[in-house]
């Protein structure tokens, strides 16, 4: 257990959240209901992914039937790059609040560095997105008196370069609990975890599996059917996908793989009773090209785009 800006983070380290994107109405209700029967304890959404209501009708439902109670488990939410504007900040987290309708949200993140012009309330992306520039500074600011609400257990942020955390550890006076970025093998962020663990950040790696079975639009694709992840997987009679979360938790960060297959489901947090070696993890670094699956290069005109530096 470690404490972090005075919230109480049960092993971050060997956490594995069920992550939510793209997972809608009935089936996120069902696939939250799923992990939390698999034993899944820390659950990833957003505003953005139109599912909060789902979420928390799921854990209610958990906490209804005594599977679980509220202080077991640890939702995460991020606020939408439409709603960076101060004035806006409040509302839009009470608006997750409402949604999720838990009690409290035990992690509110930034979800991206960048802003667009608030356009109303519903969480989407304009075709072309309009870009406005508001200072991530005042945003995570806005987002420091939440926490002065009770509301909100911890804040962080995602998708953050090194420099625009340096700017938010000088600037504000909450250090962010995490920086929730794309991790898995072809993008390793050695040098980011380095970084952040040096300042009591942790990772969160989002896209762990390399999102397999989905094209990236670029040349980058997951690591899961390589022969090399494939020998590793027999060796300890796991799955491939098991052997890159093994490894994600190895390099010290928190993997939130997205599955909607109960059987993956399971799998995903079978990870405890094995760990590879340091010429596994060796080969597993082999695979880091530095290069994203997760393509935002529609950002990349963006004053605060990170992605422009190493790390
Ligand atoms: N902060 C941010 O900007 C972002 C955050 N995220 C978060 O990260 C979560 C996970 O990332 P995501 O992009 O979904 O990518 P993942 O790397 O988790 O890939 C998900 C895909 O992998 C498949 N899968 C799951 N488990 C296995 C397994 N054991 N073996 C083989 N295939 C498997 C799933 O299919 P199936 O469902 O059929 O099992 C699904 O198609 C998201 O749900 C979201 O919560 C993601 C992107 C950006
Ligand atoms: O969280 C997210 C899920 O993935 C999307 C891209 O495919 C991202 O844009 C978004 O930030």
């Amino acid at each position: 257990m470690i404490i972090i800006n005075n919230v109480i983070i049960r092993n971050p380290y060997t956490q594995v959240t069920a992550g939510l994107y793209k997972a809608r109405e009935g089936d996120a209700v069902q696939a939250v209901k799923a992990a939390l029967d698999a034993g899944y304890r820390h659950i990833d959404t957003a505003y953005l992914y139109g599912n909060e209501k789902e979420v928390g009708r799921a854990i209610r439902d958990k906490i209804a039937e005594g599977v679980i109670r509220r202080e077991d488990v640890f939702v995460t939410t991020k606020l939408w790059n439409t709603f960076h504007d101060p004035k806006h900040v409040e509302e839009a987290f009470n608006r997750s609040m409402a949604n999720l309708d838990i009690g409290y949200i035990d992690l509110y993140l930034m979800h991206c560095p960048v802003s667009f012009k608030f356009s109303g309330w519903q969480a989407q992306k304009s075709d072309p997105v309009e870009f406005t520039e508001v200072d991530i500074v005042d945003t995570y600011r806005a987002m420091e008196k939440l926490l002065e609400t009770g509301k909100v257990k911890s804040i962080g942020v995602s998708n953050f370069n090194s420099e625009q955390i340096t700017r938010i550890v000088n600037e504000c006076k909450v250090r962010p609990v995490t920086n929730q970025v794309e991790c898995n093998p072809t993008l390793n962020q050695r040098k980011l975890i380095e970084f952040c663990r040096k300042l009591g950040i942790a990772i969160t790696a989002y896209s762990p599996l390399g999102r397999p079975n989905q094209s990236s639009g670029n040349e980058n694709k997951s690591a899961i059917d390589d022969p090399r992840v494939l020998e590793i997987a027999k060796k300890y009679n796991k799955s491939p996908g098991q052997i890159i979360l093994r490894y994600l938790l190895d390099i010290g960060t928190i993997p939130i793989p997205k599955s909607a297959n109960p059987d993956r489901l399971r799998q995903n947090i079978d990870l405890f009773d094995f760990k590879l070696s340091a010429e596994e993890i060796k080969t597993m670094d082999g695979f880091n090209t530095g290069k994203r699956i997760v393509d935002i290069s529609y950002l990349e005109n963006h004053k605060y785009f990170p992605f422009h530096i190493d790390f």
